[in-house]
This record gives C-alpha cells, structure tokens and sequence, in this order.
C-alpha cells in the first residue's frame, strides 16, 4: 500500500515513522510519503489560504496548491487513488471504516487547516480520486494531521504481517461478530497482587469456560455504562 499524506506541517506526521507503522514503512508494507502543501505555493509569502467568499470568520485554503499537489501525485499514481479528507463535517471514522482503508492500493489524505478546503478540490478531483470525507469524533481540530495519524495507526495494524499477534484484532472490541461489539472487559498480567489488590481468582482458575463467561459479564457491564447504544433494542 501506497499512503501520500499532504500538510503545512510535514513534521506533524514524524510519529508515523515510529513503532507499529514505522515497522511496516521499514518492511516495505507501507510505501510512505510526506508533502509540504506549501512547496505548491509561489508567491512571495507562500500562501496557502485566504478569505471565506460570503464573508464569515477565519480563513479557507486556497485550491491551486491543492491542485498542483493533488496533481503531482495522480502523475506518479498507477490506479484511482481513495483522496481521504479528515474533517469535522465528514462520515464517521470506525472500525469498518479502518477495514475498508486497509485494503486500498493508494491512500491520500489531504490535511486541511484553518475553516477547510476550498470545495472546488473534492469537486474537480472527483473523477480522478474516490474522495472520502471523513471524521474522527465531532470536535474541532486545528487541523487534519492528528486525524491522520489515528486513522493510519488504526488500518496499518490490520495490515497482514504487522501485528506481531493477528489474533487481537478479531478480539478487537468494534470487530465484526456477536461478543465483538461489545467493550473489552478489565485486563490483568502479573504480579497476582499488587499493592493489595489481586486479579480476580476466576482468572486464575484455568477454567476456560467460566473465564468466558466471566469476561462476557465483564464486557456487557461495561458496554451498558459506556457504550448502551451498541446494544441496540434502543437501549
Ligand atoms: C478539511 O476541513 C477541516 C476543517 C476544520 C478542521 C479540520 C481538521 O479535522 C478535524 O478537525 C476533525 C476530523 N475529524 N474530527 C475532527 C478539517
């Protein structure tokens, strides 16, 4: 998978060279590149944004050093690239979203500041890219680079060969399947006490089926003071 992230700030993307996907960048599973959106600006001042047409507060990114960006990149693509917009006003980010990434050919995210980007972009671009607006949470960021970074994080680990246990993510609380739409339960490792509390003895019991059904109680309660919407009946 090829993955073009475009930013103001390139070095906000840095933590994509660490761990999980810095492993699969260093095996080749990941081909990743970083663009400065303002090496496609010439003006004097490097412009990169100016007033909302219809007046209204803040400023909108200008689309020509998109375009010069956006373009660059379709030159060195091979297929229809997904051009991927984290944005407030986008579909909801989850678990089957990060499915639907992971088996991409080319992802290019564009990272929008300030009030967005000029909508022209989406627009003109939509033949030549499969524009994806989408959001991480409904809050407002400064701008899309933290939203890059979760959603890379969430579809590099289901990549085949990155988790070191492909085991976790069909255990993974949004995983499709009956137990996994619930929360995970409490988890435990040793010491069997610490500081006086000590892992609940069912754990340690080594009997498999009260263990499930110890962790399906755990998960359920959890879910009905977190989550009560995924338990659906409109709970
Ligand atoms: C492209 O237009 C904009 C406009 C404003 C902020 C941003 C950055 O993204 C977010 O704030 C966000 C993404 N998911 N949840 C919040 C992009």
């Amino acid at each position: 998978m090829r993955i073009d992230v475009v930013s103001i700030f390139p070095d906000y993307l840095a933590p994509l060279g660490l761990s999980l996907v810095g492993k699969a960048v260093a095996a080749g599973t990941l081909d990743l590149r970083v663009h400065d959106l303002r090496e496609c600006t010439h003006d004097r001042h490097r412009t990169v944004d100016d007033t909302p047409y219809g007046g209204g507060p803040g400023m909108v990114m200008k689309p020509e050093p998109w375009g010069e960006a956006l373009d660059a990149i379709l030159d060195s693509a091979a297929g229809r690239p997904r051009l991927v917009v984290p944005t407030p006003s986008g579909r909801r980010f989850t678990q089957e979203v990060a499915t639907e990434l992971a088996v991409a050919e080319h992802l290019v995210f564009a990272c929008g500041r300030y009030e967005g980007i000029d909508s022209r972009v989406m627009a003109h671009y939509a033949d030549r890219f499969e524009v994806d607006e989408i959001s991480i949470g409904d809050y407002v960021l400064a701008g899309g680079e933290a939203a890059v970074l979760v959603m890379v994080e969430a579809l590099a680990r289901l990549l085949p060969g990155v988790l070191g246990n492909p085991e976790s993510v069909v255990d993974d609380s949004f995983a499709p399947g009956a137990m996994a739409a619930l929360l995970e339960g409490p988890v435990y490792t040793k010491p069997p006490e610490w500081r006086g509390l000590a892992v609940p003895e069912v754990l340690l019991s080594g009997d498999h089926g009260r263990i499930a059904a110890w962790r399906r109680e755990q998960a359920l309660a959890r879910t009905e003071r977190f989550r009560p919407d995924l338990l659906g009946d409109g709970a």
